[in-house]
C-alpha cells in the first residue's frame, strides 16, 4: 500500500514539523486497514507508559472487531495493547479494561490512567466512555484513524466527532516541552500557505497539534537543529496528533472535512492496480470539484442480467445459485426486510428441491433398471443443489449470530448470506466470497463500489452480478460508467425461460409451502409464530448448527447496556420500505425510474429504494411463471405483513439517526 512508507516515515519525523493528515482513498480490498495498523504498532512499540495513543473510530461493530483481530495478529509478543469498545461486553466490564483502578490524583485525573494503547471503537460507546468513564482521556492521541470516514463524517451523524476533537485537543500535562525553533515553523506554515498567528504557528493548527506557548517562551533561531539551540526557548509541542482518514469511496469535497481541522492534509488517492497513486497537496485548501474516485478492484469481473421484470428476479437469482452452482455467494437486498424474507424464500425452496429430488430419487429407484437415464450419474442443473440453504445477514441479528454466520460462510457450511448494506463496507470474509450478487441495486454508485468490493480482494478474482429491472438499466449503465475498471468491461448475461425453466417446479412447491404456512399461522399469535416458523422451516434440513434461534446471552445483554450504540449496529441502509418481492402490494411511484436518486430522502433515508413503484406483470415472459410470482409474491407480502416487528427498530429510530451517505 503506497501510504505505508509515508505513515512509517512520519514516526522519524522532526518534532518541529508535525506529520500532516492523510486522506487515502483506495481500492476495496487493497489493505487499508494494514496500511494504518502497521504504523501505529511500530510507533507504540517501545512506550513507556500505556497511554491512549490511537483511536481508530469504525462505523459498524463487525467492522470494528474485524479491525481488532488484525491489531492482535500484529501486537503478538508486545506489551502495547489494543481494545475493542463497541458495546457488546457490558459497560463497566469495558471500563475496567480501558483504565487502572488507581488512587487518583491530580496527575492521573488530567492524564488517565490508561491501560491500554490502542483503541478501537464505534462512535457510541466512544462518547460514552469519553463522558461517563474516569481516567479515560485522549489527551495523548498520537493517530486518530477514521476508517469509512466518507460514512463516519457523515453530516447527520457527527456529533461523535465533536466531542472526540475536544477530548484530543486538551493538551497532556505530563508531556514534556520541547526546544523548537518557532521561526522555523512560522516560515513553514507560510510556505505551505498557512495564516500564521503570534505563536508563529498556522492558526487551524493549534487545537489540532495541541501546542502551547510556555511561560518564557519567546523564539529567536533560525536553526533547523533543534538540539543545538543555545538558549533554549521553549514552546511545548505535545505529540502531534496525526489524523488518518480511509474510504475506497473518500470524498475529496473540502467541506465534507472542515469539521476535522485537518493540518496539512494530502489526498492520496491509489489506483487498482496499486502501481498508481497520485497526491493533492492541502486536500482542504485545494479546490476540488470532483467527489471521489470510485474504483474497481482490477481482478473483478462485473456481469449484468436484465429480467423482463421485477417479477423475474427471485428465478433469476435462484439460475445464479442453483444453474451456475454459485458458491461463496453474497446476496445484497435493499434492507433488512427484504433480506430476511428472500433469504426465507431461498431456504424453503432449498427445501422443496431436495424434498423433489428425493422423491424423483425414489421413484427412479423403484422403476424399471431398463430405464437407462436412471443409471446416468445426476449432472442436470437442475437437480444440483447449494450445500447448505441462504442465511439472511442483517443489523437485526445479534452480534453472536452474525459472527457464526460468518465463521459458517467462511468455512464453507453456508453457501450464500442474504445481506442488507450492514455487509457493503469493509468486511473482509478473506477468500471465501466468490460472487457479489445486487439483487436490488443500490441506489447509489458508492454502495454499488463497496459492496462489489467483497469480493475480488487482495489480488484473488471474484464475480459481481447486479440483476436489473428494465427501467433501472439506464440509471445503472450511466453510474457503473464512473467506476474506474481499466478498461474492462461489465459483461451484459442473458438469462430468459430456457435457462430458469427447471426451476420453475421446485419454485412452485416453495410457493405453496409459504402459502400453508402463513394459513396455518391466522387466528394466533402471528407475528412471533410466523418469523419463527419461517426461519425454523428454512433451517430445519440443514446440518449446521441451529444459528438463528440459537440463543444469545451477551448480545441480550449488550441491548441493555448499549442504547446509544444501536445506532452502530444499524449502519445498514435499511428501510423499512417494501421488497421487489412483495411489489405487488407497493405504492405507486411517481418519481423519474431513470433517476434514482430523485426519490430519496437524502438526509435521511440513504438507501431509501428508489424503485418503490408498483411493479406491473405484463411483461413476463409465460403464464406459468406469472401465476407463480404473483402468488409468491402475494404469500410473501403477508408475511411480510406478520413479520413486521423486524421493522420497529427502524421505526423507532429518530431521522437523525440514520446513516446518510453523501447527503
Ligand atoms: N500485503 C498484503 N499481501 C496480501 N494480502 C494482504 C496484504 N495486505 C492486506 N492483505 C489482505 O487483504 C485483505 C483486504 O484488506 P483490508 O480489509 O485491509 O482491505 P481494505 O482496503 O480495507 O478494503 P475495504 O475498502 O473493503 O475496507 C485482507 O484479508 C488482508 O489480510
Amino acid at each position: 500500500m503506497a501510504v505505508l512508507p509515508r505513515l512509517l516515515q512520519t514516526r522519524y519525523s522532526s518534532a518541529a514539523i508535525p506529520p500532516g493528515d492523510l486522506c487515502v482513498s483506495a481500492p476495496t480490498g487493497s489493505g487499508k486497514t494494514l496500511a494504518y495498523a502497521l504504523p501505529i504498532v511500530e510507533t507504540l512499540i517501545g512506550r513507556m507508559v500505556p497511554r491512549v495513543r490511537a483511536l481508530i473510530v469504525l462505523p459498524t461493530r463487525d467492522l470494528a472487531a474485524q479491525v481488532k483481530v488484525t491489531f492482535d495478529m500484529l501486537l503478538r509478543g508486545t506489551d502495547v495493547r489494543a481494545i475493542l469498545i463497541t458495546g457488546q461486553t457490558a459497560f463497566a466490564t469495558e471500563q475496567a479494561q480501558l483504565v487502572a483502578n488507581e488512587e487518583w490524583d491530580v496527575v492521573t485525573e488530567e492524564n488517565g490512567s490508561s491501560r491500554v494503547d490502542i483503541v478501537i471503537a464505534t462512535p457510541g460507546r466512544l462518547i460514552d466512555h469519553l463522558k461517563g468513564t474516569k481516567g479515560f482521556t485522549l489527551r495523548h492521541l498520537r493517530f486518530l484513524v477514521i476508517d469509512e470516514a466518507d460514512r463516519l463524517l457523515n453530516q447527520s451523524y457527527q456529533d461523535w466527532l465533536i466531542h472526540v476533537l475536544q477530548a484530543a485537543e486538551q493538551p497532556a500535562r505530563d508531556a514534556p516541552p520541547v526546544a523548537v525553533p518557532t521561526d522555523l515553523q512560522s516560515s513553514h506554515w507560510a510556505r505551505l500557505g498557512f495564516k500564521v498567528n503570534d505563536l508563529h504557528l498556522p492558526v487551524h493548527s493549534v487545537q489540532t497539534h495541541r501546542h502551547a506557548l510556555s511561560s518564557t517562551a519567546v523564539a529567536t533561531s533560525t536553526s533547523t537543529d533543534t538540539t543545538q539551540l543555545a538558549t533554549p526557548h521553549f514552546i511545548h509541542h505535545y505529540t502531534p496528533l496525526q489524523k488518518l482518514l480511509f474510504s475506497a469511496t473518500l470524498t475529496r469535497n473540502p467541506a465534507k472535512i472542515a469539521s476535522l481541522h485537518l493540518y496539512n492534509p494530502t489526498y492520496v488517492a491509489v489506483a487498482a492496480s496499486q502501481d498508481t497513486t497520485t497526491e493533492t497537496a492541502s486536500a482542504t485548501t485545494t479546490p476540488v470539484t470532483d467527489e471521489a474516485r470510485y474504483v474497481a478492484p482490477s481482478t473483478l469481473e462485473e456481469r449484468m442480467i436484465v429480467c423482463d421484470s421485477a417479477g423475474d428476479k427471485p428465478l433469476t437469482l435462484l439460475h445464479v445459485l442453483y444453474n451456475l452452482n454459485a458458491k461463496g455467494v453474497l446476496v445484497f437486498t435493499k434492507s433488512v426486510e427484504a433480506a430476511h424474507r428472500l433469504a426465507a424464500l431461498i431456504q424453503i425452496f432449498d427445501r422443496a428441491r431436495r424434498k423433489e429430488k428425493e422423491a424423483d430419487t425414489d421413484s427412479s429407484s423403484s422403476s424399471s433398471d431398463s430405464d437407462s437415464d436412471s443409471n446416468q450419474p445426476d449432472t442436470t442443473p437442475s437437480t444440483r443443489t447449494i450445500t447448505s440453504p441462504a442465511h439472511a445477514f442483517s443489523s437485526d441479528l445479534p452480534p453472536s449470530t452474525r459472527k457464526r454466520l460468518l465463521h459458517s460462510f467462511q468455512t464453507g457450511s453456508t453457501s450464500a448470506l442474504i445481506c442488507s448494506d450492514v455487509m457493503a463496507r469493509g468486511m473482509d470474509l478473506g477468500s471465501s466470497v466468490h460472487h457479489v450478487i445486487n439483487y436490488d441495486i443500490p441506489t447509489r454508485i458508492k454502495t454499488y463500489v463497496h459492496r462489489i468490493g467483497r469480493t475480488a480482494r487482495a489480488g484473488r478474482e471474484g464475480t459481481a452480478w447486479s440483476i436489473l429491472e428494465p427501467r433501472e438499466v439506464r440509471w445503472f449503465k450511466g453510474e457503473i460508467g464512473k467506476v474506474e475498471r481499466e478498461g474492462r468491461k461489465v459483461r451484459r448475461i442473458k438469462v430468459g425461460m430456457e435457462e430458469t425453466g427447471n426451476l420453475v417446479k421446485g419454485y412452485s412447491r416453495a410457493l405453496a409451502e409459504l402459502g400453508g404456512l402463513v394459513k396455518g399461522m391466522e387466528g394466533k399469535d402471528r407475528k412471533e409464530k410466523v418469523r419463527k416458523e419461517v426461519e425454523a422451516k428454512g433451517n430445519s434440513k440443514t446440518k449446521e448448527v441451529d444459528i438463528e434461534s440459537s440463543s444469545d446471552s451477551s448480545s441480550s445483554s449488550t441491548s441493555s447496556s448499549d442504547d446509544s450504540d444501536s445506532s452502530d449496529s444499524d449502519t445498514d441502509s435499511d428501510s423499512s420500505a417494501t421488497s421487489t418481492i412483495s411489489s405487488s402490494s407497493s405504492s405507486p411511484s411517481t418519481s423519474n425510474p431513470t433517476h434514482p436518486s430523485s426519490t430519496n430522502d437524502d438526509n435521511h433515508h440513504r438507501d431509501e429504494p428508489a424503485y418503490t413503484a408498483t411493479h406491473t406483470h405484463t411483461t413476463i415472459t409465460t403464464p406459468i411463471m406469472k401465476a407463480n410470482t404473483t402468488r409468491l409474491e402475494d404469500a410473501l407480502q403477508r408475511v411480510a405483513n406478520l413479520i413486521s416487528p423486524l421493522q420497529t427498530q427502524h421505526q423507532r429510530m429518530g431521522a437523525g439517526e440514520w446513516w446518510d451517505e453523501d447527503a
